[in-house]
């Protein structure tokens, strides 16, 4: 990476350090359900514990639209960070203002604050520079660990670096050297496998990934559009209508390039969208008018297993059926498995599909899980990170 990261600051003692990560965990009834952010952070926070800062730590939770919401608070998360640490952890209930800075004053060397959430704000998401100029206030230098939320230029991940003197996180430069490593010089065979259910959004990374891979998988409700395109009747499978032509092109594209793509030869199909639902497998020239696919077919699913065996490099982001119902949890299933099986080397992006190979229990069988859905993805684009650009070049 062509970013300065925490290991390149000398003398970190006594600084006061404001590190932005992204502890946006799920939680339920004020229980955090998934500590992965917060465990992911640890090596940057106990670097700068060692090294001696004073480390303040923002993140955003949620999605509280610039007013203080009680349950977006960052209390669960500052207290599961003090259990992980195995040490106190204090906690502001603001983010900026003399409260904090009083707060501040009293840290030691080697403490840690959690501010209070910083979406509690109007400016952050606007990238408002009063708001970055009072955070910047706070802190002697700027480091960016929130992968997850690279890609957006906010106040705090973006606008502070204007500030201070700006840095990578570890987890940030890690996430960014797996993924960098594995698009800009990827070991071959590499095989991209795009599912999950937003063909919007997924349209562009399919674009990219039609240049970059040697076989790229297709399953999810996106797959639907692409059979479409292909001219079969997909009943009342899930589609994108303004899409088909695009599809069509893509299909063409990969053709021309010589790469593999792969559509699904079968696919399961239920009379309705419910996990007690009549289902059947069908090859795709016989889905029945009025049912939906929602899982890929066992023939399917062995041609994916096998790409995914003999490949080098396997990205996957998104399901390939809706595996929370465990009629439509076979497709995801065999392709996690051969993920887990292959000796290529495997990175997983996007919410949907790690809760997937959690729900198997396969995390620890993969190489990398990224801690960006959105971020990787537009990593994966090729587009450029607001987060990451803002940082200080070595
Ligand atoms: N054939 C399908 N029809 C409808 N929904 C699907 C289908 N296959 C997968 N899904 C749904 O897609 C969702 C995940 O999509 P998405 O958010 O795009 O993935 P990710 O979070 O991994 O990027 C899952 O909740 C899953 O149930
Ligand atoms: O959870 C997040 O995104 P993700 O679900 O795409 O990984 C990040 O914390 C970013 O949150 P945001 O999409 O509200 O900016």
């Amino acid at each position: 990476m062509n970013k300065k990261s925490i290991r390149d600051v000398a003398d970190l003692a006594g600084k006061r350090v404001f590190v932005r990560v992204d502890f946006n965990v799920p939680l339920e009834n004020g229980v955090i359900t998934d500590d992965t952010r917060i465990r992911e952070t640890l090596p940057t926070i106990k670097y700068l514990i060692e090294q001696g800062a004073k480390v303040i730590l923002a993140s955003h939770m949620g999605r509280p639209k610039g007013e203080f919401v009680d349950s977006m608070r960052l209390t669960p998360a500052a207290v599961r960070l003090g259990e992980l640490l195995g040490k106190p952890v204090a906690k502001a209930d603001e983010a900026v203002g003399d409260a904090v800075k009083a707060q501040i004053a009293e840290l030691k060397n080697g403490d840690v604050l959690v501010l209070e959430n910083v979406r509690f704000y109007k400016g952050e998401e606007k990238n408002d520079a009063e708001l970055a100029k009072q955070f910047a206030e706070l802190a002697d230098l700027f480091v960016n660990d929130a992968f997850g939320a690279a890609h957006r230029a906010h106040s705090s991940t973006a606008g502070i670096a204007q500030y201070l003197p700006a840095v990578s996180g570890l987890l940030m430069e890690k996430e960014l050297d797996v993924l960098g490593k594995a698009l800009s010089n990827p070991e071959r065979p590499f095989t991209a496998i795009i599912g999950g259910a937003k063909v919007k959004d997924k349209i562009d990374v399919i674009d990219n990934l039609i240049n970059l891979s040697d076989n790229l998988i297709l399953g999810g409700g996106l797959c639907f559009t692409f059979l479409k395109a292909q001219g079969y009747s997909i009943g009342a499978s899930m589609l994108d209508e303004e899409k088909i032509e695009l599809a069509k092109t893509f299909i063409n594209k990969a053709k021309e390039k010589g790469i593999n793509l792969l559509i699904p030869i079968d696919v399961v199909v239920a009379d309705k969208f419910d996990a007690n639902a009549e289902t059947k497998i069908v090859d795709v020239d016989a889905i029945p008018d009025g049912w939906l696919g929602l899982d890929i077919g066992p023939k399917t699913s062995k041609i994916y297993a096998d790409t995914i065996k003999n490949s080098k490099l396997v990205v996957w982001n998104g399901p390939m059926g809706v595996f929370e119902m465990d009629a439509f949890a076979a497709g995801t299933k065999a392709v996690g498995e051969a993920c887990a099986e292959t000796a290529g080397y495997t990175v997983i992006g996007g919410g949907d599909s790690a809760a997937a190979v959690e729900k198997f229990n396969l995390g620890s069988k993969m190489d990398h899980i990224s801690t960006g859905g959105g971020a990787s993805l537009e990593f994966m684009e090729g587009k450029a990170l607001p987060g990451v650009v803002a940082l200080n070049d070595k």
